[in-house]
């Protein structure tokens, strides 16, 4: 296989870049382009050693300082030799030794390359190398420790464990069917049975679990909305712990959405505080206005506003309505609960199972507010250790196994052949054996990796 190099940390200004090699000749190429100080040849270094010296470009010329690294295979974040040379972080000096690597023999890497070739040389498998993925994205402590459960490891084993069972039992069954006449263990149906509803449960465990985990995450794309005046910014403010909107008791003031991530509870909810919906002659308020329904078609979570102390009226209804078409989840705010009631909550309450009295100016109602929330996402008791899938992938194959699986289980009761319930267990299987990757195509291997960075 060639020798690939690439520059592996950003191609920005900083205190130092590592340009990494690897392949077979890695050590050899390192060797042209870097002389250790120390007059000892870079052929010679161990594994896991480095030395400082200079970069050199074709005629001895020094480029840089810097320091080498070798990984001697298999040893190695790739399996095979790698050399890593770190040089200043200047961005023409990075470009420049990436240059005398390529100069030596080294092409440039694909996306991804490095961790490709350490998943096809055994060092990592498919959803363990999505886990390395996560890792660079990670943006928060839910994240990182769930990057660092897949890398581990643990969904691997979680879907393997379950397709090697169904591998197994294919294998019966493919026995069964061949020589049906032979005293072969037996497969009882209710055993069958049982391992379909087993992995079904597993499955629909962790794809459950994933709603919650990606929520968790990632946050929720959350939209407050409701007519001018409610209290919609003194809401953001409050919910930011800063004064971050303007808020006047002039209706209309809010027209650009304003966006800004907070924390509630272990949440983070991603808002935006919108212009108040409502028909108006106002040029400004009126692009304001169709940028808040952009907004709210593209929320996952819609908070509604109204104001307490003012009776609903048809703009309100028309934006319960409005939104309500989305269907979207909605908790609805009842804000100003310092003021008098004149609200009829009944109607309100027809349109969601959560309606909250707070007063965003006081501060008050954030528990009532962020306990309706999580129960409405259904995060409340949710475990920040269960294994979540990294990505729409892996998702997307668990679910097919699971439509498989349960299709299987449906042949059997339906008393179709056992022919028919082999053929939908094997389809289930090779979902399960796609996401780890134990049987993906080579399409799918680089689809992956593809999505990956230059130089990881
Ligand atoms: N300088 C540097 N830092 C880095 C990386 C790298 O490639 N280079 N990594 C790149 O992402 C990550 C670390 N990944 C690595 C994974 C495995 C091995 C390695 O040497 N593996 C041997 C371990 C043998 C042993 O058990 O001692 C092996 O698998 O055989 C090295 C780095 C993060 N930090
Ligand atoms: N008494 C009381 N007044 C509030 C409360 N929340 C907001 N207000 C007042 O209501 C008025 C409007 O508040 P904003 O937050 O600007 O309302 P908005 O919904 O963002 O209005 P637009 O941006 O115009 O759509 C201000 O005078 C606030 O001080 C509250 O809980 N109680
Ligand atoms: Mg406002």
């Amino acid at each position: 296989m060639k020798d690939i190099c690439a520059v592996s940390t950003p191609l920005a200004e900083g205190g130092i870049s590592v340009i990494r090699i690897s392949g077979e000749n890695a050590i050899s190429i390192g060797a042209k382009v870097f002389k250790p100080l120390s007059c000892k040849s870079v052929e010679n270094m161990a594994g896991y050693t480095c030395a400082y010296g200079k970069i050199v470009d074709k005629n001895g010329r020094e480029v840089d300082d810097g320091v080498l690294t070798v990984f001697r295979a298999p040893k190695s974040y790739t399996g095979e030799n790698v050399c890593e040379i770190s040089c200043h972080g200047g961005i023409y000096v990075t470009k420049k030794v990436l240059r005398l690597c390529i100069e030596q023999g080294a092409e440039l890497a694909q996306r991804g390359e490095f961790t490709k070739r350490a998943f096809l040389n055994g060092k990592l498998s498919l959803t363990q190398a999505e886990g390395v993925m996560e890792t660079i994205s990670a943006q928060g402590e839910y994240a990182l420790n769930s990057a660092n459960l897949t890398k581990e490891g643990r969904l691997f084993r979680l879907i393997s464990d379950m397709s090697r069972k169904f591998v197994t039992i294919l294998g019966e069954l493919a026995a069964w069917v061949d020589y049906p006449e032979e005293d072969l263990p037996e497969i009882s149906e209710d055993n069958l049975r049982e391992s379909l509803k087993n992995a079904l449960a597993g499955l629909d465990k962790i794809i459950a679990d994933h709603d919650s985990g990606m929520i968790l995450k990632n946050g929720v794309d959350t939209v407050i909305a409701g007519k001018p005046n409610v209290g919609k910014s003194t809401l953001m403010n409050m919910l930011l712990g800063y004064d971050r909107s303007i808020v006047t008791n002039v209706a209309g003031t809010t027209r650009d959405v304003i966006e800004e991530s907070a924390k509630l509870g272990e949440l983070i909810l991603k808002l935006s505080d919108t212009a108040g919906i409502h028909e108006t002659d106002d040029e400004v308020e009126k692009i304001g206005v169709d940028i808040a329904k952009k907004k709210l078609k593209n929320a996952m979570l819609v908070i509604e506003v109204f104001d307490i102390s003012r009776e609903l009226d048809e703009e309100d209804l028309e934006l319960l309505e409005y939104v309500k078409k989305l269907g979207k989840k909605v908790i609805i705010v009842l804000n100003k609960s310092d003021l008098e009631n004149v609200v009829e909550r009944s109607l309100l309450e027809k349109y969601s199972d959560y309606v909250i009295e707070i007063s965003a100016k006081l501060d008050e109602g954030r528990e009532e507010l962020q306990k309706a929330t999580e129960k409405l996402l259904g995060i409340g008791g949710y475990d920040a250790d269960s294994t979540i899938f990294a990505n729409e992938r892996q998702i997307a194959c668990a679910e097919r196994a699971r439509k498989y699986l349960a299709m299987a289980l449906e042949s059997l009761d339906m008393g179709e052949t056992l022919d028919a319930v082999t053929v939908m267990i094997d389809n289930g299987a090779n979902a399960l054996l796609e996401l780890t990757g134990e049987k993906a195509t080579e399409a799918v291997v680089d689809e992956v990796f593809s999505k990956f960075c230059v130089g990881k």
